[in-house]
Protein backbone atom coordinates (compact mmCIF):
# COMPACT_ATOMS: atom_id res chain seq x y z
CA UNK A 1 0.00 0.00 0.00
CA UNK A 2 1.45 3.06 -0.96
CA UNK A 3 -1.23 6.01 -0.04
CA UNK A 4 -2.55 5.54 3.55
CA UNK A 5 -6.46 7.82 3.85
CA UNK A 6 -7.92 8.37 7.33
CA UNK A 7 -11.59 9.88 6.39
CA UNK A 8 -13.34 11.51 9.62
CA UNK A 9 -16.65 9.88 8.11
CA UNK A 10 -18.05 7.24 5.62
CA UNK A 11 -19.35 8.64 2.79
CA UNK A 12 -16.43 10.86 2.94
CA UNK A 13 -14.16 8.25 2.80
CA UNK A 14 -16.18 6.53 -0.10
CA UNK A 15 -16.09 10.24 -1.74
CA UNK A 16 -12.12 10.00 -1.48
CA UNK A 17 -11.82 6.52 -2.38
CA UNK A 18 -14.07 7.32 -5.53
CA UNK A 19 -11.41 10.04 -6.63
CA UNK A 20 -8.26 8.03 -6.23
CA UNK A 21 -10.10 4.51 -7.92
CA UNK A 22 -11.09 7.16 -11.07
CA UNK A 23 -7.62 8.34 -10.97
CA UNK A 24 -6.84 4.56 -11.53
CA UNK A 25 -5.24 3.59 -8.26
CA UNK A 26 -6.62 0.28 -6.34
CA UNK A 27 -8.44 1.15 -3.60
CA UNK A 28 -10.13 -0.43 -0.77
CA UNK A 29 -11.99 1.06 2.06
CA UNK A 30 -12.16 -0.38 5.38
CA UNK A 31 -14.83 0.67 8.64
CA UNK A 32 -13.01 1.15 11.26
CA UNK A 33 -8.98 -0.15 11.59
CA UNK A 34 -8.62 -3.09 9.83
CA UNK A 35 -7.48 -6.32 12.33
CA UNK A 36 -5.47 -7.82 9.93
CA UNK A 37 -3.72 -6.88 6.85
CA UNK A 38 -4.10 -5.50 3.46
CA UNK A 39 -4.59 -7.16 0.58
CA UNK A 40 -1.08 -6.78 -0.77
CA UNK A 41 -2.60 -5.36 -4.34
CA UNK A 42 -4.20 -2.71 -2.34
CA UNK A 43 -2.42 1.10 -3.65
CA UNK A 44 -4.62 3.18 -1.20
CA UNK A 45 -6.26 2.19 1.75
CA UNK A 46 -8.78 4.15 3.00
CA UNK A 47 -9.87 3.77 6.75
CA UNK A 48 -13.11 5.15 7.12
CA UNK A 49 -13.85 6.62 10.73
CA UNK A 50 -16.47 8.09 12.06
CA UNK A 51 -14.95 10.75 14.29
CA UNK A 52 -15.84 14.04 12.70
CA UNK A 53 -18.02 14.65 15.61
CA UNK A 54 -17.02 12.94 18.85
CA UNK A 55 -14.91 13.74 21.37
CA UNK A 56 -11.51 15.26 19.65
CA UNK A 57 -9.60 13.39 22.17
CA UNK A 58 -11.27 10.23 20.89
CA UNK A 59 -11.13 11.07 17.37
CA UNK A 60 -7.16 11.78 17.92
CA UNK A 61 -6.97 8.29 19.40
CA UNK A 62 -8.50 6.79 16.51
CA UNK A 63 -6.73 8.36 13.97
CA UNK A 64 -3.47 7.93 15.49
CA UNK A 65 -4.24 4.12 15.59
CA UNK A 66 -5.38 4.10 11.96
CA UNK A 67 -2.24 5.74 11.34
CA UNK A 68 -0.56 2.91 12.74
CA UNK A 69 -1.92 0.47 10.91
CA UNK A 70 -1.66 2.36 7.62
CA UNK A 71 2.21 2.68 8.30
CA UNK A 72 2.32 -1.02 9.25
CA UNK A 73 0.80 -1.56 5.60
CA UNK A 74 4.19 0.42 4.00
CA UNK A 75 2.55 3.75 3.09
CA UNK A 76 4.93 6.19 2.24
CA UNK A 77 2.29 9.11 2.06
CA UNK A 78 -0.77 9.93 4.76
CA UNK A 79 -4.14 11.66 3.54
CA UNK A 80 -6.48 13.04 6.38
CA UNK A 81 -9.97 13.31 4.66
CA UNK A 82 -12.27 15.79 6.02
CA UNK A 83 -15.47 17.19 4.67
CA UNK A 84 -15.60 19.61 1.16
CA UNK A 85 -17.42 21.69 3.50
CA UNK A 86 -14.73 21.63 6.62
CA UNK A 87 -17.28 20.45 9.06
CA UNK A 88 -16.06 21.12 12.67
CA UNK A 89 -16.47 22.95 15.38
CA UNK A 90 -14.02 25.69 17.55
CA UNK A 91 -13.03 22.32 19.26
CA UNK A 92 -12.54 20.53 16.91
CA UNK A 93 -11.84 17.55 15.31
CA UNK A 94 -9.88 18.72 12.47
CA UNK A 95 -7.32 20.40 13.94
CA UNK A 96 -6.56 18.30 16.83
CA UNK A 97 -6.75 15.28 14.51
CA UNK A 98 -4.67 17.36 12.22
CA UNK A 99 -2.10 18.67 15.34
CA UNK A 100 -1.63 14.93 16.21
CA UNK A 101 -0.57 13.25 12.76
CA UNK A 102 1.65 16.04 11.98
CA UNK A 103 3.68 15.54 15.32
CA UNK A 104 3.70 11.65 14.51
CA UNK A 105 4.82 11.89 10.72
CA UNK A 106 7.22 15.12 11.78
CA UNK A 107 5.21 16.73 9.17
CA UNK A 108 6.10 20.68 8.65
CA UNK A 109 4.30 21.81 5.68
CA UNK A 110 0.47 20.16 6.44
CA UNK A 111 -2.02 21.27 3.25
CA UNK A 112 -4.85 22.42 4.51
CA UNK A 113 -7.75 22.55 1.23
CA UNK A 114 -11.77 21.24 1.40
CA UNK A 115 -11.97 22.43 -2.12
CA UNK A 116 -13.82 20.49 -4.69
CA UNK A 117 -15.28 22.59 -7.38
CA UNK A 118 -17.15 19.64 -9.18
CA UNK A 119 -19.60 19.61 -5.97
CA UNK A 120 -19.41 24.17 -6.38
CA UNK A 121 -16.65 24.19 -3.04
CA UNK A 122 -13.93 26.71 -4.07
CA UNK A 123 -11.05 28.46 -2.04
CA UNK A 124 -10.26 31.91 -3.00
CA UNK A 125 -8.19 33.64 -0.37
CA UNK A 126 -8.60 31.61 2.52
CA UNK A 127 -12.82 31.92 2.06
CA UNK A 128 -14.65 28.40 1.45
CA UNK A 129 -17.51 29.18 -0.65
CA UNK A 130 -20.35 26.98 -2.19
CA UNK A 131 -21.26 27.47 -5.14
CA UNK A 132 -21.73 31.16 -5.63
CA UNK A 133 -21.97 31.42 -1.61
CA UNK A 134 -19.51 32.05 1.05
CA UNK A 135 -20.02 28.52 3.33
CA UNK A 136 -21.47 30.70 5.91
CA UNK A 137 -24.55 31.21 4.50
CA UNK A 138 -25.04 28.24 2.28
CA UNK A 139 -27.37 26.29 4.39
CA UNK A 140 -24.16 24.96 6.46
CA UNK A 141 -24.52 27.85 8.91
CA UNK A 142 -27.55 25.39 10.14
CA UNK A 143 -26.05 21.76 10.18
CA UNK A 144 -27.40 19.84 12.92
CA UNK A 145 -23.87 18.73 14.38
CA UNK A 146 -21.39 21.28 12.90
CA UNK A 147 -22.54 24.82 12.10
CA UNK A 148 -20.96 26.46 10.40
CA UNK A 149 -20.81 30.31 10.86
CA UNK A 150 -17.95 31.87 9.34
CA UNK A 151 -16.26 30.99 6.13
CA UNK A 152 -12.77 31.78 6.82
CA UNK A 153 -11.18 28.69 7.03
CA UNK A 154 -8.02 29.97 8.59
CA UNK A 155 -9.86 31.69 11.39
CA UNK A 156 -11.84 28.63 11.51
CA UNK A 157 -9.23 26.27 11.90
CA UNK A 158 -7.28 28.56 14.23
CA UNK A 159 -9.22 27.80 17.79
CA UNK A 160 -8.85 24.04 16.97
CA UNK A 161 -4.67 23.72 16.45
CA UNK A 162 -1.90 24.38 18.39
CA UNK A 163 -0.23 25.75 15.39
CA UNK A 164 -0.12 28.91 13.77
CA UNK A 165 -2.38 28.98 10.26
CA UNK A 166 -0.61 29.99 7.28
CA UNK A 167 -1.67 30.55 3.55
CA UNK A 168 -1.16 30.06 0.09
CA UNK A 169 -2.90 32.34 -2.00
CA UNK A 170 -4.58 31.72 -5.47
CA UNK A 171 -2.36 33.66 -7.63
CA UNK A 172 0.87 31.07 -6.40
CA UNK A 173 -1.22 28.22 -7.34
CA UNK A 174 -2.25 29.77 -10.69
CA UNK A 175 1.15 30.17 -11.35
CA UNK A 176 1.87 26.87 -10.43
CA UNK A 177 4.07 27.89 -7.68
CA UNK A 178 2.84 25.81 -5.01
CA UNK A 179 5.81 24.10 -3.61
CA UNK A 180 8.00 27.14 -3.06
CA UNK A 181 5.03 28.74 -1.06
CA UNK A 182 4.30 26.37 1.07
CA UNK A 183 7.90 26.76 1.97
CA UNK A 184 8.00 30.56 2.29
CA UNK A 185 4.58 29.79 4.68
CA UNK A 186 6.87 27.23 6.53
CA UNK A 187 10.01 29.92 6.96
CA UNK A 188 6.80 32.09 8.62
CA UNK A 189 6.82 29.60 11.29
CA UNK A 190 3.32 28.59 9.98
CA UNK A 191 2.62 24.64 10.25
CA UNK A 192 -0.61 24.35 8.90
CA UNK A 193 -1.56 26.24 5.34
CA UNK A 194 -4.79 26.70 3.63
CA UNK A 195 -4.02 26.15 -0.22
CA UNK A 196 -6.72 28.04 -2.11
CA UNK A 197 -8.54 26.56 -4.84
CA UNK A 198 -10.88 27.12 -7.49
CA UNK A 199 -10.55 24.80 -10.52
CA UNK A 200 -9.67 21.05 -10.86
CA UNK A 201 -6.66 22.71 -12.37
CA UNK A 202 -5.65 23.97 -9.12
CA UNK A 203 -5.91 21.05 -7.62
CA UNK A 204 -3.80 18.92 -9.66
CA UNK A 205 -1.15 21.63 -9.29
CA UNK A 206 -1.27 21.47 -5.62
CA UNK A 207 -1.50 17.43 -6.03
CA UNK A 208 2.51 18.02 -8.04
CA UNK A 209 3.32 19.97 -5.49
CA UNK A 210 2.22 17.39 -2.53
CA UNK A 211 4.69 14.61 -4.14
CA UNK A 212 6.87 13.23 -0.96
CA UNK A 213 5.14 15.61 1.76
CA UNK A 214 4.09 13.10 4.52
CA UNK A 215 0.81 14.20 5.58
CA UNK A 216 -1.93 15.83 3.37
CA UNK A 217 -5.34 16.95 4.41
CA UNK A 218 -8.44 17.82 2.60
CA UNK A 219 -11.72 17.00 0.86
CA UNK A 220 -11.27 14.40 -1.64
CA UNK A 221 -10.26 16.87 -4.22
CA UNK A 222 -7.24 17.67 -3.14
CA UNK A 223 -6.79 14.10 -3.93
CA UNK A 224 -7.10 14.81 -7.99
CA UNK A 225 -3.86 14.85 -8.64
CA UNK A 226 -2.17 12.04 -6.17
CA UNK A 227 -2.42 8.85 -8.02
CA UNK A 228 -0.40 10.28 -10.57
CA UNK A 229 2.36 10.49 -7.98
CA UNK A 230 2.69 6.54 -7.63
CA UNK A 231 2.47 6.18 -11.09
CA UNK A 232 -1.20 5.68 -11.95
CA UNK A 233 -3.48 6.99 -14.53
CA UNK A 234 -7.14 7.60 -15.43
CA UNK A 235 -9.07 3.91 -15.17
CA UNK A 236 -12.97 2.89 -15.12
CA UNK A 237 -13.79 1.20 -11.98
CA UNK A 238 -15.24 -2.58 -12.87
CA UNK A 239 -18.66 -3.14 -11.88
CA UNK A 240 -21.11 -5.83 -11.92
CA UNK A 241 -24.75 -5.05 -11.04
CA UNK A 242 -26.78 -6.43 -8.20
CA UNK A 243 -30.41 -7.28 -8.27
CA UNK A 244 -33.13 -7.99 -5.98
CA UNK A 245 -34.23 -5.76 -3.34
CA UNK A 246 -33.38 -1.66 -2.67
CA UNK A 247 -34.11 0.39 0.00
CA UNK A 248 -33.14 4.12 0.74
CA UNK A 249 -32.43 5.77 4.21
CA UNK A 250 -31.78 9.55 4.73
CA UNK A 251 -30.94 10.99 7.81
CA UNK A 252 -29.24 13.64 5.98
CA UNK A 253 -30.95 17.37 7.02
CA UNK A 254 -28.48 19.11 4.48
CA UNK A 255 -30.31 21.42 1.53
CA UNK A 256 -29.59 19.13 -1.27
CA UNK A 257 -31.05 15.85 0.57
CA UNK A 258 -34.37 17.54 1.36
CA UNK A 259 -34.42 18.22 -1.91
CA UNK A 260 -33.54 14.99 -3.12
CA UNK A 261 -36.08 13.53 -0.82
CA UNK A 262 -39.38 15.41 -1.91
CA UNK A 263 -37.93 14.75 -5.91
CA UNK A 264 -38.56 11.40 -4.84
CA UNK A 265 -41.15 10.87 -2.69
CA UNK A 266 -43.19 12.29 -5.85
CA UNK A 267 -43.27 9.25 -7.36
CA UNK A 268 -41.89 6.31 -5.19
CA UNK A 269 -43.33 5.30 -2.05
CA UNK A 270 -41.61 7.19 1.03
CA UNK A 271 -42.20 7.02 4.77
CA UNK A 272 -41.23 10.12 7.10
CA UNK A 273 -39.92 9.21 10.53
CA UNK A 274 -40.70 11.17 12.81
CA UNK A 275 -37.61 12.25 15.39
CA UNK A 276 -39.96 12.19 18.24
CA UNK A 277 -41.90 8.84 17.49
CA UNK A 278 -38.30 7.20 17.28
CA UNK A 279 -37.17 8.37 20.77
CA UNK A 280 -40.03 7.93 22.63
CA UNK A 281 -40.82 4.48 21.19
CA UNK A 282 -43.47 4.91 19.38
CA UNK A 283 -41.84 3.52 16.05
CA UNK A 284 -40.04 0.58 15.89
CA UNK A 285 -37.37 -0.37 13.43
CA UNK A 286 -39.20 -3.42 12.95
CA UNK A 287 -42.18 -2.17 11.54
CA UNK A 288 -40.02 0.27 9.88
CA UNK A 289 -37.92 -2.46 8.19
CA UNK A 290 -41.05 -4.43 7.39
CA UNK A 291 -42.56 -1.63 5.73
CA UNK A 292 -39.56 -1.64 3.20
CA UNK A 293 -39.51 -4.68 2.60
CA UNK A 294 -43.34 -4.68 1.43
CA UNK A 295 -43.19 -1.65 -0.70
CA UNK A 296 -41.81 -1.96 -4.70
CA UNK A 297 -39.49 -0.17 -6.51
CA UNK A 298 -37.73 1.80 -4.29
CA UNK A 299 -39.37 2.90 -1.07
CA UNK A 300 -37.53 5.81 1.15
CA UNK A 301 -37.43 6.10 5.07
CA UNK A 302 -36.17 9.65 5.58
CA UNK A 303 -35.79 11.77 9.05
CA UNK A 304 -34.81 14.60 6.45
CA UNK A 305 -36.31 17.82 7.93
CA UNK A 306 -36.02 21.38 7.80
CA UNK A 307 -33.53 22.88 10.66
CA UNK A 308 -36.82 24.40 12.48
CA UNK A 309 -37.88 21.34 13.13
CA UNK A 310 -34.40 19.48 13.40
CA UNK A 311 -33.75 23.02 16.54
CA UNK A 312 -37.06 21.81 18.24
CA UNK A 313 -35.71 18.31 18.41
CA UNK A 314 -32.36 18.83 19.70
CA UNK A 315 -34.02 21.70 21.98
CA UNK A 316 -36.38 18.54 23.44
CA UNK A 317 -34.11 15.87 23.50
CA UNK A 318 -30.27 17.51 23.24
CA UNK A 319 -28.11 17.27 20.18
CA UNK A 320 -25.96 14.15 20.93
CA UNK A 321 -29.02 11.84 22.07
CA UNK A 322 -31.38 12.42 19.61
CA UNK A 323 -28.64 12.30 16.68
CA UNK A 324 -27.59 8.81 18.64
CA UNK A 325 -31.43 7.82 18.82
CA UNK A 326 -32.02 8.46 15.26
CA UNK A 327 -28.05 6.69 14.10
CA UNK A 328 -28.89 3.57 15.84
CA UNK A 329 -32.43 3.72 14.70
CA UNK A 330 -31.66 3.75 10.83
CA UNK A 331 -28.72 0.96 11.36
CA UNK A 332 -30.85 -1.33 13.16
CA UNK A 333 -33.56 -0.63 10.07
CA UNK A 334 -30.89 -1.45 7.86
CA UNK A 335 -29.44 -4.86 9.49
CA UNK A 336 -33.34 -5.96 9.89
CA UNK A 337 -33.72 -5.26 6.47
CA UNK A 338 -31.04 -7.04 5.00
CA UNK A 339 -31.65 -9.90 6.80
CA UNK A 340 -34.89 -9.60 4.98
CA UNK A 341 -33.68 -9.59 2.07
CA UNK A 342 -32.27 -6.26 0.40
CA UNK A 343 -29.46 -6.22 -1.54
CA UNK A 344 -28.96 -2.52 -2.45
CA UNK A 345 -28.85 -0.30 0.39
CA UNK A 346 -28.65 3.85 -0.55
CA UNK A 347 -27.99 6.04 2.83
CA UNK A 348 -27.99 9.40 2.87
CA UNK A 349 -26.27 11.64 5.71
CA UNK A 350 -22.12 11.11 6.96
CA UNK A 351 -23.12 9.91 10.24
CA UNK A 352 -26.04 8.44 9.04
CA UNK A 353 -24.49 5.99 6.46
CA UNK A 354 -21.45 5.60 9.01
CA UNK A 355 -24.06 4.70 11.75
CA UNK A 356 -25.80 2.34 9.08
CA UNK A 357 -22.13 0.56 7.88
CA UNK A 358 -21.92 -0.32 11.22
CA UNK A 359 -25.38 -1.64 12.11
CA UNK A 360 -24.43 -3.97 8.86
CA UNK A 361 -21.32 -5.01 10.17
CA UNK A 362 -19.24 -4.29 6.62
CA UNK A 363 -16.01 -4.12 7.13
CA UNK A 364 -14.27 -3.86 3.62
CA UNK A 365 -15.49 -2.23 0.64
CA UNK A 366 -14.85 -2.34 -3.23
CA UNK A 367 -15.26 1.11 -4.89
CA UNK A 368 -17.20 1.20 -8.06
CA UNK A 369 -18.28 3.17 -11.00
CA UNK A 370 -19.11 7.05 -9.83
CA UNK A 371 -23.02 7.74 -9.61
CA UNK A 372 -22.80 11.65 -9.09
CA UNK A 373 -20.05 13.39 -8.20
CA UNK A 374 -18.32 12.14 -5.38
CA UNK A 375 -20.48 9.35 -4.58
CA UNK A 376 -19.26 5.57 -6.11
CA UNK A 377 -20.90 2.72 -5.98
CA UNK A 378 -19.98 0.51 -3.22
CA UNK A 379 -19.26 -3.24 -3.23
CA UNK A 380 -19.47 -4.93 0.51
CA UNK A 381 -20.39 -8.31 0.21
CA UNK A 382 -21.05 -10.70 -3.12
CA UNK A 383 -24.93 -9.95 -2.74
CA UNK A 384 -24.93 -6.51 -0.82
CA UNK A 385 -24.09 -3.22 -2.88
CA UNK A 386 -24.41 -0.10 -0.93
CA UNK A 387 -24.01 4.19 -1.98
CA UNK A 388 -23.03 6.21 0.36
CA UNK A 389 -24.22 10.18 0.07
CA UNK A 390 -23.05 12.23 1.53
CA UNK A 391 -25.45 14.97 2.84
CA UNK A 392 -24.81 18.02 0.25
CA UNK A 393 -23.73 15.96 -2.83
CA UNK A 394 -25.85 14.32 -5.74
CA UNK A 395 -28.38 15.43 -8.55
CA UNK A 396 -31.85 15.99 -7.30
CA UNK A 397 -32.88 12.34 -8.68
CA UNK A 398 -30.16 10.93 -6.75
CA UNK A 399 -31.80 8.36 -5.14
CA UNK A 400 -33.19 6.31 -8.53
CA UNK A 401 -30.01 7.12 -10.28
CA UNK A 402 -28.61 5.59 -7.81
CA UNK A 403 -30.36 2.72 -7.85
CA UNK A 404 -30.15 2.86 -11.72
CA UNK A 405 -26.73 2.32 -11.21
CA UNK A 406 -25.84 -0.44 -8.48
CA UNK A 407 -28.80 -2.78 -10.51
CA UNK A 408 -26.41 -2.65 -13.43
CA UNK A 409 -29.78 -1.26 -15.31
N1 LIG B 1 -35.47 15.07 12.20
C1 LIG B 1 -34.31 15.16 12.83
N2 LIG B 1 -34.20 15.84 13.99
C2 LIG B 1 -33.01 15.94 14.63
N3 LIG B 1 -31.88 15.39 14.19
C3 LIG B 1 -31.93 14.69 13.04
C4 LIG B 1 -33.14 14.55 12.31
N4 LIG B 1 -32.89 13.80 11.23
C5 LIG B 1 -31.60 13.48 11.28
N5 LIG B 1 -31.01 14.02 12.37
C6 LIG B 1 -29.61 13.87 12.77
O1 LIG B 1 -28.88 14.86 12.08
C7 LIG B 1 -27.59 14.34 11.76
C8 LIG B 1 -27.40 14.50 10.27
O2 LIG B 1 -26.07 14.20 9.99
P1 LIG B 1 -25.62 13.34 8.76
O3 LIG B 1 -24.14 13.37 8.80
O4 LIG B 1 -26.28 12.02 8.71
O5 LIG B 1 -26.17 14.17 7.51
P2 LIG B 1 -25.44 15.38 6.81
O6 LIG B 1 -24.75 16.20 7.84
O7 LIG B 1 -26.44 16.05 5.94
O8 LIG B 1 -24.40 14.65 5.89
P3 LIG B 1 -22.85 14.93 5.72
O9 LIG B 1 -22.21 14.74 7.06
O10 LIG B 1 -22.46 13.88 4.75
O11 LIG B 1 -22.74 16.32 5.20
C9 LIG B 1 -27.56 12.89 12.18
O12 LIG B 1 -26.93 12.75 13.43
C10 LIG B 1 -29.04 12.56 12.28
O13 LIG B 1 -29.31 11.51 13.17
O1 LIG C 1 -16.10 16.24 1.33
C1 LIG C 1 -17.31 16.14 1.32
O2 LIG C 1 -18.10 17.08 1.17
C2 LIG C 1 -17.89 14.79 1.60
O3 LIG C 1 -17.04 13.77 1.20
C3 LIG C 1 -18.15 14.67 3.05
O4 LIG C 1 -17.27 14.34 3.79
C4 LIG C 1 -19.50 15.06 3.53
O5 LIG C 1 -19.79 14.43 4.73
Amino acid sequence: MHLGCIGDDFTGSSDLANTLAKGGMRVTQYTGVPDRPADRSVQAGVVALKSRSIEPAEAVAKSLAALEWLQAQGCTQIFFKYCSTFDSTPQGNIGPVADALADALGAHKVIICPAFPGTGRSIYQGHLFVNDMLLSESGMQNHPLTPMTDSDIRRWLAPQTKYTVGHVSVQHVFADNVAAALEAQHQKGHRHIVVDAIRDADLLAIGKAAAGLPLITGGSGVALGLPANFGCTAAAAPWTGQDGKAIALSGSCSVATRAQVAAHRADNPAQEIIADDVIEGRLTAQDMAAWLLEQDGLPLAYSSADPEVVKEVQAKYGRTRSADMLEAFFAEVARLAVVGGATRVITAGGETSGAIVEGLGLTELQIGPEIDPGVPALRARPNLVVALKSGNFGAPDFFTKADRLLSGA
